[in-house]
């Protein structure tokens, strides 16, 4: 490759959000940077950027998220950082991601695929069918609680906020019997300790793009493009371009609790969607397959005749 490569002097600047998982995303990206072109770590800059979202979630601590805003509070001041270019690069949790960037930036890099599945988390349970009933769950996730109220509309869900950490403290301080996070993030975090059992695609399906890194550049920045080439992984975009098409063309907002998974086997892909009402008292759901290349298609497809099935009501309550 022939691009301009980055250099102690002139060091490519990777913005990102400050919390554990943030980091251990941002440092797994310059790591494969370096390990691609050959470079040393001081060729990369780590920029942390504080958003509206970290400072509004951490002054507001109790409130459900949804109340707070939507998910590009999380991205602002990056994104804006990103165009001002006092960063080159941002990443992201593609999974946190809305599913369309503000004008000059794009989101076409993507790691290779963590695990997708999510994680049960109890000091006491085993599964969710071992919870006693009326136990109480904790989690923010408005898809894990519609998933888990339309199994056992017997628990009684308490919001359960803030990064990995914070979570796993409130367990341990006894506010909920179980929680639920996305295995992807224990893992990039090291936290193999942690007593977790993977949930089966068949039991919960995932979020959209969970496990999936992303990053964000300027659309017009080649020399980055170029740099970043070396690191995407195909299968990984094809997976989400059938997830995020399905999400586009349900018009998901955070509000909406919206759940699928492709898969590759060979030149199939495996599409798997669901919408669920919030309290949990009806799901929709889907599983078809295509040519790896129509995925994007079959996406919007099944996104249409799950809104079909759904009909009008199903999403009223966004009012
Ligand atoms: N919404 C928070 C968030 N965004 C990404 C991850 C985990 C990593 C991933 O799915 O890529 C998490 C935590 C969780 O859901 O447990």
């Amino acid at each position: 490759m022939t691009a301009q490569l980055p250099t102690p002097a002139s060091p490519l600047k990777i913005g990102t959000r400050g919390s554990p998982l943030a980091l251990a995303q941002a440092y797994e990206t310059r790591n494969r940077l370096m390990a691609a072109h050959d470079l040393p770590d001081d060729a990369f800059e780590i920029v942390v950027i504080t958003t509206t979202g970290d400072n509004r979630a951490m002054i507001d601590a109790d409130r459900p998220l949804k109340e707070i805003g939507n998910k590009g509070l999380f991205t602002k001041e990056i994104e804006e950082a990103m165009v001002r270019r006092d960063i080159d690069i941002a990443v992201h949790s593609t999974k946190d991601m809305p599913t369309v960037q503000p004008a000059g930036l794009i989101l076409d890099t993507f790691l290779p695929r963590e695990d997708v599945r999510d994680a049960f988390i109890s000091p006491g349970a085993s599964s969710i069918a071992d919870l006693v009933t009326g136990a109480t769950v904790g989690t923010s996730s408005l898809r894990r609680r519609a998933q888990l109220l339309n199994r056992r509309p017997d628990l009684k869900v308490v919001e359960f906020r803030g990064n990995v950490q914070t979570r796993l403290k409130k367990l341990a301080d006894g506010v909920a019997e179980c929680t639920f996070l996305a295995l992807a993030g224990l893992n990039r975090l090291d936290m193999a300790d942690v007593p977790a059992t993977a949930i089966a695609p068949e039991d919960m399906l995932p979020a959209i793009a969970q496990g999936a890194i992303s990053i964000e550049r300027r659309v017009d920045d080649n020399r980055t493009a170029d740099l970043l080439a070396t690191i995407h992984d195909h299968e990984t975009e094809q997976r989400l371009n059938a997830e995020r098409a399905f999400l586009a063309a349900l018009d998901g907002s955070c509000e909406t609790p919206i759940a699928g998974l492709a898969e590759i086997d060979g030149t199939t892909l495996r599409l798997r969607g669901e919408v669920l009402r919030p309290d949990g008292s009806e799901v929709i759901r889907d599983d078809q397959t295509c040519a790896v290349e129509d995925g994007a298609k079959l996406g919007r497809e099944m996104a249409a005749k799950l809104l079909a099935q759904a009909g009008q009501g199903f999403f009223e309550w966004r009012s």
